[in-house]
């Protein structure tokens, strides 16, 4: 009999290089902060687990961590309930929409709930490992071999401004519809993507209708997105809509909150729109379906607390009739694989999901998850199926140690002004 008792629970901040990518609020900054959480068992089973590093996060986590030894990895519903009592400092949690991240208010079951993530899937993980099981089979099973991923398309510049130390990349800037074809190009070649997904609400959007129209004339018939985070009016909205209806599969958040979107998705003559904003808690969810608000919800494993709540949102979502698909931020290979092997589980995947993950140059593992075809395949090993490399971990970990605070909070307002002081984050809407 495995003794599954948690002993220990380390928990990692790290700092990972980012490029200049830009957004509706700023710019990337030259590093990101996450959080690698790692659950040890009794037995000595490690599992991996992988979510935002944000100072308020990490609070939060050490706390949980706190509570964590002595249960079991199988507690994943005790987890939940445990996180429920993790005390948090009210000023960080003020139901605005959060700085960088662009995913929605922020609440505080919603940072609790970002946290879980991590400790769930390092779980998953850890029991996979000791049972011989890939964590798609503690789900239920995969129904694919397969997780089709989206290129993510962004506005970019070459480089970080000038006086900001970061990595360099040979990607160039891609701040017109030429860029961004290049750099459409450039995904296909090196990873064989076949959707895309431009992130707007940088440049007018008469220049963002430019771009998704020169993507359509350079890949025919390919499933095309633009996502302005929620920066356009509604009859900005509809506008964009006329225009790009015939080559999008959908538009993303186009407008911000519930009753906007319900008037755009009313009047937009049939296209879908998708969220990461709207919907991004249970509780959200049935006023937003109710108002037809939203036909496809862009899942995300790290803020709807773990794989399991995503395969529960996933559910809901098929009994209203409203499609699936999966949102990313900044995240490394734990994460990718735990969205792939949660996202093999959902019955009726119609999109293909989004990830960062191509821009991201540096990883804590082994070996680096490939896509193919612009598919991840499924891991059949135990657990996730990815391997930690502890030196590169301890070495991005001690650049958060140098860092002197500016950076362990995303904040692409604050980046945007290093390249612009009188910078501060657009109102919406923006146009
Ligand atoms: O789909 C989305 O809304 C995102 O991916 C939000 C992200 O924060 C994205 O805008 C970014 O990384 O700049
Ligand atoms: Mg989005």
């Amino acid at each position: 009999m495995k003794d599954l008792t948690v002993t220990e629970v380390r928990l990692t901040p790290i700092l990972v290089a980012d490029p200049p990518l830009l957004n509706t609020q700023g710019v990337h900054q030259p590093y990101t902060p996450r959080l690698i959480v790692e659950v040890v068992t009794a037995d000595g089973v490690t599992g991996l687990g992988e979510t935002y590093g944000d100072t308020k996060y990490l609070e939060a986590a050490r706390s949980l961590a706190g509570r964590l030894p002595g249960r079991s990895i199988t507690d994943l519903n005790g987890l939940l309930t445990l996180a429920e009592d993790v005390p948090l400092d009210g000023h960080t949690v003020d139901g605005s929409v959060d700085v960088g991240g662009l995913r929605g208010v922020q609440t505080a079951d919603k940072l609790r709930l970002s946290v879980v993530s991590g400790f769930e899937v390092a779980c998953l993980d850890a029991l996979g490992k000791a049972l011989g099981l890939p964590v798609h089979a503690l789900l239920g099973g995969k129904l694919r071999d397969r997780v089709e991923y989206s290129a993510y398309l962004f506005y970019r510049w070459a480089g970080h401004p000038e006086g900001v130390a970061g990595e360099s990349d040979d990607w160039g800037a891609a701040l017109d519809p030429e860029g961004i074809v290049a750099q459409a190009r450039r995904f296909v070649r090196d990873h064989g993507f076949g959707s895309f997904k431009l992130k707007g609400g940088v440049f007018p959007p008469e220049e963002e209708i430019a771009a998704v129209r020169a993507l359509a004339d350079a890949f025919p018939g390919r499933p095309l997105r633009l996502d302005p985070n929620g920066a356009w009016s509604v009859e900005t909205s509809l506008k964009v809509a006329a225009e790009l209806r015939d080559v999008l599969e959908y538009l993303e958040d186009p407008t911000t909150g519930t009753s906007a979107m319900a008037e755009v998705a009313a009047r937009a003559g049939g296209l879908p729109l998708a969220t990461n904003m709207c919907v991004t808690t249970f509780p959200e969810i049935a006023g937003a379906f109710t108002a037809g608000a939203v036909q496809v919800v862009l899942s995300d494993h790290h803020y709807w607390g773990g794989l399991r709540n995503t395969r529960h949102l996933a559910e809901i979502c098929r009994t209203f009739g409203v499609g699936v698909s999966m949102h990313s931020n900044t995240h490394l290979g734990i994460s990718l694989a735990a969205m792939t092997h949660v996202a093999a589980t959902v019955p009726g995947l119609h999109h293909a999901c989004d990830t960062h993950y191509p821009w991201q140059t540096e990883d804590v593992l082994t070996e680096r998850p490939a896509f193919s075809g612009g598919c991840v395949t499924v891991p059949d090993g135990p657990g996730l199926g990815v391997t930690l490399d502890r030196d590169r971990l301890d070495a991005l970990h001690r650049r958060w140690l140098a860092d002197d605070g500016s950076l362990r909070d995303r904040d692409d307002a604050a980046a945007m002004r290093r390249a612009d002081p009188g910078w501060t984050t657009p109102p919406v809407p923006r146009w």
